[in-house]
């Protein structure tokens, strides 16, 4: 369709900025533990998820990687180098922005759910003694409440607020109430998935606009129904980067809760109103909070 995601001088930008650094590179031997370098090395033939073995859960919402193709070690396209800089494009444009929306969304909810964050800080609190003072990996996945209250926030306010499929067979979505149509969905059909919607439909969260926790606890985390929870999409194609996502928010929740308290100030919009300028889920006058010391470091 020639449509442009981004003007001409930034994509300009960041494709150069990449292909040079492939370039200076492979022209000097550098090795970097990153994701160009394993481009690079997938264009030579060699398998990239050589560790997916040792993954460990980092929450509920994270989605699994398919294993579709992952069985050949043998590439079936050559990668160029603008398909490399395409990709880490593409990781930097859906990395950034949702883990900042997530991270916005979830402080928010943190200043106007006070005793949410009481709770919180008292696990973070208990998690910091028990590594004596420095965070672990494994005390960060062993915290329960933070993991709920990272999940609550995706439901409510899931930073892609839609997903898309191309129609690969013929399909009928029959009529369910009186008075509806058949629609008849052809090959090559472009199909909207409306997440939020799903994540905001009363039938599947009850009193879907109220932030709670607790729809994420060990009892009813079970009794969601399936694909009516999907902030990382799902399927073949879901989110690449949940785990990254989820572990990057729970770190900078935790380093900052130990140390202060999330509160309103005058420019924090409450109720936040989101912005009818944005396609995505951006606050009307953005997200603001105040942060101030726990008392124990005062
Ligand atoms: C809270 C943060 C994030 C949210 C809510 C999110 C959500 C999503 C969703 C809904 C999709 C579409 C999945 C589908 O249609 O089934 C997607 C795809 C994708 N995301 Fe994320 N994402 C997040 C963070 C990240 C990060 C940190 C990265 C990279 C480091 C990333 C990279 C990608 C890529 C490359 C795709 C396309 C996958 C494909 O087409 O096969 N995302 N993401």
């Amino acid at each position: 369709m020639k449509l442009k995601l981004f003007p001409d001088d930034i994509y300009i930008f960041f494709m150069e900025l990449i292909k040079d650094t492939i370039k200076t590179r492979q022209e000097q031997g550098i090795v970097r533990p990153d994701m160009i370098n394993l481009l690079l090395e997938a264009r030579k033939g060699k398998k990239i998820d050589d560790n997916s073995d040792q993954t460990v859960e980092t929450g509920f919402a994270t989605v699994e990687e398919s294993s579709i193709h992952t069985d050949s070690t043998k590439p079936t396209k050559e990668l160029t180098d603008l398909d490399i800089a395409a990709q880490a494009l593409g990781f930097f444009f859906a990395g950034f922005d949702s883990v900042s929306t997530l991270m916005s969304f979830m402080a928010y909810e943190l200043v106007v759910n006070p005793d949410v964050q009481k709770r919180l800080q008292d696990e973070i609190d208990d998690a910091l003694n028990e590594c004596n003072g420095k965070l672990t990996y494994e005390a960060l996945l062993k915290m329960k409440y933070m993991d709920m209250i990272v999940c609550e926030t995706l439901r409510k306010w899931p930073p892609s607020i839609v997903t898309d499929r191309v129609c690969s067979k013929p399909y009928t979505i029959e009529p369910v109430n009186s008075g509806e149509n058949p629609v008849h969905l052809k090959v090559g059909d472009a199909i909207f998935i409306p997440i939020v919607g799903l994540h905001r439909d009363p039938k599947y969260f009850p009193n879907p606009d109220r932030f709670d926790p607790e729809r994420f606890n060990d009892e009813n985390k079970g009794k969601i129904q399936p694909y009516t929870y999907i902030p990382f999409g799902l399927g073949p194609r879901n989110c690449i980067g949940s785990r990254f996502a989820i572990l990057e928010s729970k770190t900078i929740f935790f380093s900052m809760l130990g140390k202060f308290n999330f509160v309103a100030i005058d420019k924090t919009q409450i109720p936040v109103k989101l912005s009818a300028k944005s396609f995505n889920m951006v606050g009307e006058n953005g997200i603001w909070i105040g942060v101030e010391s726990r008392s124990k470091y005062k």
